[in-house]
């Protein structure tokens, strides 16, 4: 588990066009999402009925027991995967009635990943790394953007190595990078400080919190870490595959109470 404690900024969050995002429309949403694996006996329904909203210009983290639904529910909001009922909308686009053509283009052109694994390609620079998204929708880098990913993340002295001469943080701050140099609608993050020890953890989840606050991007985070989870906007609980309460402005401490009370199943996880 991260150590390290969270600082907060008393500053109230302000988007790119000096929106806060309390203004800003919800950047996504689910409705009623069911999503089944197998049949019969052997169904298990990761998603059974979750409902959530993804407040703009935030970072919101998803946390939940093993096999809640965290990562099915973040594949389907990102169009990655399918599912068998309910409703997604990414901005004002309806995601589960794309095609699986118009999924892949939203996906390159709106949406942001960071997975554990980091999922970088091993003989591209960590330059041509961060900069694969722009190439493969045809956009140029705006370079002074490229420069402040770049220089925040500490990745200056790394960019013509390739990911096998990255330790494992450097590696995750190339897939930060890379998710974000597009300046996507909305990053997904699965477990993005698992694999870092304290001290990278807390660069990257800083870094994750300065985009939202300071730039207004919207970013969406599963993780099983209190102190991880604390440096968001808002929790989402997940269990069973639905929601199962909400924490705004959490902390450690809240977080961990909230937590508590979802392996009671008589008592809901509200602040
Ligand atoms: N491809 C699949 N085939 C069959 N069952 C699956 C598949 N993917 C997920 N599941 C099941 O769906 C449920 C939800 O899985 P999911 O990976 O979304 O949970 P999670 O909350 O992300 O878990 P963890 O915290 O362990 O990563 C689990 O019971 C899992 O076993």
């Amino acid at each position: 588990m991260l150590s390290t404690p969270t600082v907060r900024t008393t500053a109230p969050p302000v988007g790119p066009s000096g929106a806060h995002p309390a203004t800003r429309p919800p950047a996504a949403s689910a409705t009623g999402l069911v999503k089944a694996y197998g049949r019969g006996a052997t169904e298990v329904r990761a998603l059974d009925g979750a409902t959530l909203v993804i407040p703009a210009g935030r970072l919101t983290a998803v946390m939940g027991p093993s096999g809640s639904g965290k990562s099915t529910l973040m594949h389907a909001m990102a169009g990655l995967d399918s599912v068998d009922e309910g409703s997604i909308r990414l901005g004002e686009t309806e995601v589960s009635q794309l095609s699986e053509r118009q999924r892949t283009l939203m996906r390159r052109q709106r949406i942001g990943f960071v997975f554990q694994s980091f999922n970088l390609v091993p003989s591209l620079t960590a330059q041509e790394n961060i900069t694969l998204p722009l190439r493969l929708a045809r956009r140029t880098a705006d370079a002074a953007w490229l420069e402040e990913l770049v220089s925040t993340l500490g990745l200056g002295d790394r960019l013509t190595h390739r990911p096998g001469e990255l330790s494992g943080g450097q590696q995750q701050r190339v897939a930060v990078a890379r998710a974000l140099v597009t300046r996507p609608d909305i990053v997904f993050a699965d477990e993005p400080t698992g694999n870092l020890d304290s001290r990278h953890g807390h660069v990257l989840l800083a870094f994750l919190q300065k985009a939202a606050r300071d730039l207004g991007q919207t970013v969406v985070m599963v993780t099983h870490d209190p102190t991880a989870a604390s440096y968001a906007d808002q929790v989402v609980f997940l269990a069973d595959g639905r929601v199962a309460g909400e924490l705004p402005d959490p902390t450690v401490p809240t977080v961990l109470a909230a937590m508590a009370g979802l392996e009671q199943p008589a008592t809901r996880a509200e602040s």
